[in-house]
């Protein structure tokens, strides 16, 4: 994988350990239709160095899909972890047990599986969409989201009335959490940008059957 991240001067000139900061630090944004997000920016430090371990050692796959006629190419790589399988680095889990805790009351359920997509530049995207293939089509649920590497902004916006759109630029570390409707009454996107943008991952924590 020949993309190199420019580190953030914040991140990687001390070589920042490897940490993640507590949960408690988390503020939630109410939308309409009992949607809600929740943020922590900053929330995993020495973030740089996942980044550069996830893009080198994943087995990031490029995927084609069916568009009407055409078979296109899906603009961004992806990974799959699914229940039980061990995910490619150990703070992932820890990233996945501590927003079980956090969340256990709240959500009723742990977080099992992670989804990966690495946006190598501006030109790699996702579509507006919720994450409504499983039950987040029916069932109030929860998707987070840790993000490493460049910034991307995340778009948010209501399928329903109106409300303002959300916009939030992820990336070093940065934690959201799409809770409550979400799925089903907003969609989500990361769109192409013709300005430069470096590299990004995000890691997607989802329940069983919430894809
Ligand atoms: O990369 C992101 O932050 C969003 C990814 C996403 O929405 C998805 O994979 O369903
Ligand atoms: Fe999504």
């Amino acid at each position: 994988m020949s993309v190199h991240l420019q580190a953030s001067l914040f991140d990687s000139a001390e070589a920042a350990p490897l940490r993640l900061r507590e949960l408690a630090a988390l503020r939630r944004t109410e939308l309409t239709h009992g949607a809600w997000i929740d943020l922590l920016p900053g929330w995993l430090t020495g973030s740089d160095a996942l980044f550069e371990r996830l893009a080198a050692c994943v087995p990031w796959r490029a995927e084609r899909r069916q568009m009407y006629d055409n078979v296109v190419s899906v603009p961004r790589l992806l990974a799959h972890y699914g229940e039980g399988e061990p995910l490619p680095h150990p703070v992932l889990g820890e990233a996945r047990d501590a927003l079980s805790a956090h969340y256990a009351e709240e959500l009723g359920e742990p977080f099992t599986t992670a989804g990966l997509c690495f946006y190598r530049d501006g030109r790699d995207s996702v579509a507006w969409h919720g994450d409504r293939f499983g039950r987040g089509s029916t069932q109030d649920t929860m998707v987070a989201i840790l993000s490493v590497g460049e910034p991307r902004p995340l778009l948010l916006r209501p399928r329903y009335g109106d409300a303002p759109h959300v916009r939030l630029p992820l990336g070093h570390g940065d934690l959201v959490v799409m809770g409550g409707s979400c799925q089903r009454t907003w969609e989500h996107a990361v769109p192409k940008t013709a300005r430069g943008a470096g590299p990004r991952i995000s890691i997607q924590f989802r329940p069983h059957g919430v894809q």
